[in-house]
Formats: structure tokens, C-alpha cells, sequence
């Protein structure tokens, strides 16, 4: 089987400024069908920017984004319409509304039946809300919350929660997903099932782009990653070549590379070697970095 490379994704040339301060330069960035790609980089490396550029809530200084050949409109509800749908770095649910009435909030830019039709529950207001609910349980039991339909949201585990959350922006039927720090809080196992969940993603035809701190995850999971330094793109490719991409280590020195603690102790040890003091703001408590 021959692997598709239609661009869901287009950013050519994105550039941000605030003020004086240029937070994403001249940013060249695509996701293809069928793709799962991770941005990384150090903190303050302008990952939050870019992705606020992709999902209409800032318009760049410079540069274009499209999305499945078209210029995105500069407003976030516009661009979920379009396709794109995204989770937040902090949970974002309606607390004290039920696990199926969150996902079938996300779904409201997918009804056609609007609010006069809403208000007055005719025919074809309930059709369309009987479908929708239908729709939202389907994506419930893909996320493994079905049975807690009429929780509250604001009473689920936290993994659960974070799991309501990609349900919901699924509701929206997207083309892409945008993740930014899905795993952030997650113990180990929940990290583990983020990663099945998002595999699960990608096989239905969803493209994923996946911002994250925990480099395991990251490299386990993207088929392509793209790591921005000081606001430009310094490295892009397979998790293996940025793994091992010697720039990418050198700008992760002194930042806690999770996940990957070899690199920081093997940095400890060139520097070591050529007489310098270690780098690392890692400690190493491995014998052979001693
Ligand atoms: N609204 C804003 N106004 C002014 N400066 C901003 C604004 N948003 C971000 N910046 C600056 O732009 C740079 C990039 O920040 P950004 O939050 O995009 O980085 P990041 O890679 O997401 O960092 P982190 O991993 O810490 O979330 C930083 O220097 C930040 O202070």
C-alpha cells in the first residue's frame, strides 16, 4: 500500500510578533492524511503561538495557513467548522454539565437545525438531536466513557476528563486534531492509553498534530516530528533522526528532557571529557557520568 501525502495541514512562511519580540519566524509546516506529527521544543520556544496561529486564534504577522487547500478564517469557531478541532493544554469541559451533554456541545457546529429550531423542538429539531446523540455515544464508546454518560463531567478521574475532552472535540467531525499536552498529569498507564487513543485517532482517517513535554510519548508516537528553537523550525523528520540530531540535544540542554535522561548524562560526559563543567541541569546519578 502506497502511504498518501495529501496536505491536511499548510503553514508556509508563518511569522508571529508581538511587538518587538518574534515568537514564530518565517515557519514552514505541514501535516499530510493519515499523519500523527509532534512539535517539540525547549520552553518559550514558541510551540503555543504557532498552534494559536493554526487554530484562528491569532492571525500571523506573516505567512498563511490552509487547511485542506483553503486560507483558514481568523476566528476559532470558524476554523473548528472547517475541520480543525483541538483539546487545551488545561482541561476545558463544562463542569457541571454530564459526560454525554459535553460531547454534544462539541457537535453544535455540525447540527444544521438552528436555535429558533432548537427552542421550539419540532420535528426536525428532534431528529437531529436524536441523531446527534447518537453520534456522541458512538464517540463515548470509542473513548471508553460510555457507560458514565450522565456523570458530571467535573466528577470523572482526571484521565477520564482528559479523554471527555478528545471526545468532544471529535464531536466536531474533524479533519485534524490539534493536541497540546495531552499526556500533561497523566501517571504512566493513562499516558499509555492517550497514546492507544490517539493510534485509534489516526486509523480512522484523523490527522493529529500533537504538541507535548514528555519526549517517550512524543517519539513513540509521531510519525514525524518537528522541533521549533527560538521561534524557528530548527529540525523536522522521523523520531529517530530528530532523536538523534545533535542540535536538538544542544537545545535541550539545561531543560529536563523527560523521558530520555541518557541524553543529558551523555552530555555530562562529553563535557567531562573535554574538562568543561557539566551542562546538564540534570542530575546525574548514573556511575558512568561520574
Ligand atoms: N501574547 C503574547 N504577548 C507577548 N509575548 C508573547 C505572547 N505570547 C507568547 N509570547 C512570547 O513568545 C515567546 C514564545 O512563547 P510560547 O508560549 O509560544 O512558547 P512555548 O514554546 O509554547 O513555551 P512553553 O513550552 O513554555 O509553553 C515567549 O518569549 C513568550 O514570552
Amino acid at each position: 500500500m502506497t502511504t498518501m501525502t495529501t496536505p491536511v495541514l499548510q503553514a508556509s512562511g508563518v511569522t508571529m510578533r508581538f511587538g518587538g519580540l518574534t515568537a514564530v519566524r518565517s515557519v514552514d509546516f505541514t501535516v499530510n492524511t493519515g499523519e500523527i506529527v509532534g512539535l517539540i521544543g525547549p520552553n518559550g520556544a514558541g510551540k503555543t503561538t504557532f498552534f494559536n496561529c493554526l487554530t484562528g486564534l491569532y492571525v500571523p504577522t506573516e505567512g498563511t495557513v490552509t487547511y485542506k487547500g483553503t486560507v483558514l478564517p481568523p476566528k476559532p469557531h470558524l476554523v473548528t467548522k472547517a475541520g480543525i478541532a483541538r483539546t487545551f493544554q488545561n482541561i476545558r469541559l463544562f463542569a457541571n454539565m454530564t459526560v454525554l451533554e459535553n460531547v454534544l456541545v462539541g457537535r453544535h457546529t455540525r447540527t444544521k437545525e438552528g436555535l429558533w429550531s432548537a427552542l421550539l423542538r419540532g420535528p426536525g429539531f428532534r431528529k437531529a438531536e436524536k441523531a446527534s446523540e447518537e453520534r456522541a455515544m458512538e464517540l463515548l464508546d470509542f473513548v471508553g466513557l460510555a457507560a458514565k454518560r450522565d456523570h458530571l463531567a467535573r466528577n470523572l478521574p482526571y484521565g477520564e476528563q482528559r479523554k471527555l475532552e478528545i471526545a468532544r472535540a471529535l464531536a466536531s467531525e474533524p479533519g485534524l486534531l490539534l493536541l497540546d499536552e495531552p499526556t500533561a498529569g497523566m501517571n504512566p498507564q493513562e499516558t499509555r492509553a492517550t497514546e492507544e487513543l490517539v493510534f485509534a485517532i489516526r486509523d480512522k482517517g484523523i490527522a493529529v498534530l500533537v504538541i507535548e513535554h514528555d519526549m517517550r510519548f512524543i517519539f513513540n508516537l509521531c510519525d514525524r516530528v518537528a522541533v521549533l528553537v527560538q521561534g524557528e523550525k530548527l529540525v523536522e523528520g522521523t523520531s529517530d533522526v530528530v532523536q538523534a540530531d545533535e542540535r536538538v540535544v544542544a537545545a535541550y540542554l539545561g531543560e529536563p528532557f523527560e523521558g530520555d535522561p541518557g541524553t543529558a548524562e551523555t552530555a555530562d560526559v562529553a563535557a567531562a571529557e573535554t574538562g568543561a563543567a557539566p551542562q546538564s541541569s540534570t542530575t546525574s546519578t548514573k556511575g558512568e557520568a561520574q
